[in-house]
C-alpha cells in the first residue's frame, strides 16, 4: 500500500515558492515544480495555478517533505530530468513509466502515430488494401519506453505490434507500460538489434516505425546536461555523422516490409532530405515524403515499399 505523509497547505505553498525561485535562478522552468507536485502531492493544475491548495489544512504527499526537497535538489544541482524524478512522463493520452534506462518520450515523436494512421490509408496505386495495413504486423524499432508501440497498438486495434530494443532494461520499462495500459497481449517484445529478432516476419510487415538514435557522436556530450548526463547514450548516439541507424533501417527494411508496407522514421533537424535521398537510392521505395513537426521543422520521413 502507498504510504502517505501529511503537510499543511501553507507549508507546501512555502516549499513551492522557494522551489520555484530556485528553478528560476537555475534557468529551469518553474512549471516543473508543479509537475512534481501534481505527481507526488496529487494536486491538480488549477489549484496549483490559483494557489487554492494554500488554504487546505492537510495535503497528503506520497513521500516526506524532506525527500521531496532531496528530489528537487537533484533536479537543480544534478540536472536530473523531472520525469526521472517522478518516474512518469505524459505522452499522447498516456502516462508512461520512465527510468534512466529509457529516453524520455518527446512531444514531437507523438506525430509519428498520426503519420502512421494517415499512411495506413494507402495511396490509390498501392497494391495493398487498407485493412491489410491496419490489421497486419507493425514494428517499433528501438522502442525505449514503448511509447511508439503503445501508440500504434492503440491506433490499430486489430494489428499486432512488435517492439524491439537492444537494451534489456529499456524493454522491462516498455513491458511495464504495456501491462499498465492493458496492451500486453497486443505488443510482443524482443531484445536484439533492429530487425534482426523479427526474421519470422520477413516480407510480412505492414509498417515499420522508428525514432532511432540520430545525433552525431561528437555532439552528444554538448547536449543540454539533462540529456547528455542522464539519458542513455545508446538512445542518442547515431555514430560519426548521426546516420548509422538510419542507413541501416533504409537498407534492411525492404526484406521485412510487404509490398505497399510503410517505412516511417523520425530524424534530427537537417537530416530528412538526406534520408529521403538514401531511400531513393536504395531503389525499393516509392512515394517518399518528408513531414514537419509541430514547430515546422522537417523531421519525419515516410515511404512505401514497392
Ligand atoms: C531515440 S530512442 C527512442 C525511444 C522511443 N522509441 C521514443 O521514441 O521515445 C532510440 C532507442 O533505440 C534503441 N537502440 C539503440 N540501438 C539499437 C539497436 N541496435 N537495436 C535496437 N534498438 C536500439 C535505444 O536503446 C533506444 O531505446
Amino acid at each position: 500500500m502507498r504510504q502517505e505523509f501529511c503537510v499543511s497547505g501553507q507549508t507546501l505553498w512555502q516549499w513551492r515558492t522557494a522551489a520555484r525561485q530556485q528553478a528560476i535562478t537555475a534557468n529551469i522552468s518553474a512549471e516543473e515544480v508543479d509537475w512534481l507536485l501534481q505527481d507526488l502531492a496529487g494536486l491538480d493544475r488549477l489549484s496549483l495555478r490559483l494557489e487554492t491548495f494554500k488554504d487546505r489544512a492537510e495535503i497528503l504527499l506520497c513521500l516526506p517533505l524532506s525527500e521531496l526537497t532531496t528530489l528537487w535538489e537533484h533536479r537543480i544541482q544534478d540536472r536530473v530530468p523531472v520525469q526521472y524524478l517522478t518516474g512518469v512522463a505524459p505522452w499522447r493520452e498516456f502516462l508512461l513509466n520512465v527510468s534512466p534506462a529509457v529516453l524520455i518520450p518527446r512531444p514531437e515523436t507523438e506525430c509519428l502515430i498520426d503519420l502512421a494512421i494517415a499512411a495506413a490509408t494507402p495511396p490509390p496505386d498501392s497494391p495493398l488494401p487498407t485493412s491489410l495495413l491496419t490489421h497486419g504486423h507493425w514494428a517499433d524499432l528501438g522502442t525505449g519506453s514503448g511509447a511508439i508501440a503503445i501508440g500504434l497498438a492503440t491506433a490499430f486495434p486489430a494489428a499486432m505490434v512488435h517492439a524491439v530494443d537492444y537494451s534489456a532494461a529499456a524493454l522491462a520499462i516498455a513491458q511495464s507500460n504495456a501491462q499498465k495500459l492493458n496492451l500486453a497481449d497486443r505488443i510482443r517484445f524482443y531484445e536484439g538489434s533492429w530487425l534482426q529478432p523479427l526474421a519470422h516476419l520477413k516480407g510480412k510487415l505492414s509498417g515499420m516505425v522508428a525514432n532511432p538514435p540520430y545525433i552525431p557522436s561528437q555532439m552528444v556530450p554538448d547536449l543540454q546536461p539533462e540529456v547528455a548526463r542522464h539519458e542513455p547514450h545508446l538512445a542518442l548516439d547515431g555514430g560519426m555523422d548521426g546516420f548509422d541507424c538510419l542507413r541501416h533501417l533504409v537498407a534492411a527494411a525492404p526484406d521485412y516490409l510487404q509490398p505497399g508496407g510503410v517505412w516511417l522514421v523520425e530524424t534530427m533537424t537537417g537530416q530528412a532530405i538526406a534520408v529521403a535521398a538514401l531511400l531513393q537510392q536504395q531503389g525499393s521505395y516509392h512515394q517518399i515524403q518528408i513531414y514537419p513537426d509541430l514547430a515546422g521543422i522537417d523531421r519525419f520521413v515516410l515511404a512505401y515499399r514497392h
